[in-house]
């Protein structure tokens, strides 16, 4: 039987690169996929990893239908066992309903991966239908960490280093994590994640290093022996 599985977590936990190891393992298990994703970070229609993996992928625009798509596809000849759906939050509710339905009527696994929530902790529409539609939901295993080292499970957006909590849901963009702890200048618009905590009082990294004082160094070196 098939399932609809929503691969879930905060930015820059590892989805894309699940999604086309996922990928790479099934089709060297003999399976056959078609990869989908909507407004990757590269600009192209591709599924892009920050480890490097990339591949072609459907670019799922609002006026993609998918379950059309697919039965297309197979009405040409083609084998589709199995999709990898990444950027699933950009897909409209409608798309992901059309996703249940391939996985229903037509037996083929559905991967989706996604972000839950926007910089303002409020779910995406398509990762809201994901949640109430899927067979299963896994959380990522890499859990990206906070400055302050907590666990980071929020996504915020950042303008000239600081965090905004106001514009459009959908603004593409990459996390700013390792330019700002290298203190290089902050991009116009950039993203961050952070523990509830310090997203609640809107302290990204930068506005803590400029705010809070230095921790007191200690007095001579530590002592090995
Ligand atoms: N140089 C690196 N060495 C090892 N792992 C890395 C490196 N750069 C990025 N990563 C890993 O890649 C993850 C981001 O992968 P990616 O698939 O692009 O995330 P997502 O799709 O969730 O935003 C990071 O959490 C980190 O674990
Ligand atoms: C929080 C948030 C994110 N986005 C965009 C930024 C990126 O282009 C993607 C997430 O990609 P990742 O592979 O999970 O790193 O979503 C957005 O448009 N709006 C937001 O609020």
């Amino acid at each position: 039987m098939a399932d609809l599985i929503f691969f879930t977590g905060p930015m820059d936990c590892g989805k894309s690169t699940l999604a086309l190891q996922l990928d790479h393992t099934q089709r060297v298990g003999g399976r056959a996929g078609l990869l989908c994703t909507s407004q990757d970070r590269s600009g192209a229609a591709r599924i892009s990893s920050r480890l490097g993996l990339v591949e072609s992928a459907v670019e799922v625009g609002d006026e993609v239908d998918l379950w059309t798509h697919v039965v297309h596809a197979l009405t040409g000849g083609a084998r589709i066992d199995y999709l990898v759906c990444d950027e699933a939050q950009f897909y409209s509710p409608v798309q992901i309903d059309q996703l249940a339905r391939i996985v229903d009527e037509l037996s083929i696994d559905v991967y989706a991966f996604g972000i839950l929530s926007d910089f303002r902790t409020e779910l995406f529409p398509g990762s809201k239908r994901l949640v109430e539609l899927a067979d299963r939901i896994e959380t990522m295993q890499v859990q990206p960490l906070c400055w302050c080292g907590k666990r980071a499970t929020h996504n915020a957006r950042t303008g000239g280093g600081r965090m905004v909590t106001e514009g459009s849901q959908v603004v593409v963009g990459d996390t700013t994590s390792e330019t700002a702890a290298a203190g290089e200048p902050s991009p116009e618009v950039g993203y961050e994640v952070l523990c509830r905590r310090h997203h609640r009082r809107r302290m990204n990294r930068a506005v803590a290093q400029a705010t809070l004082s230095p921790e007191p160094l200690p007095f001579g070196e530590p002592d090995h022996a």
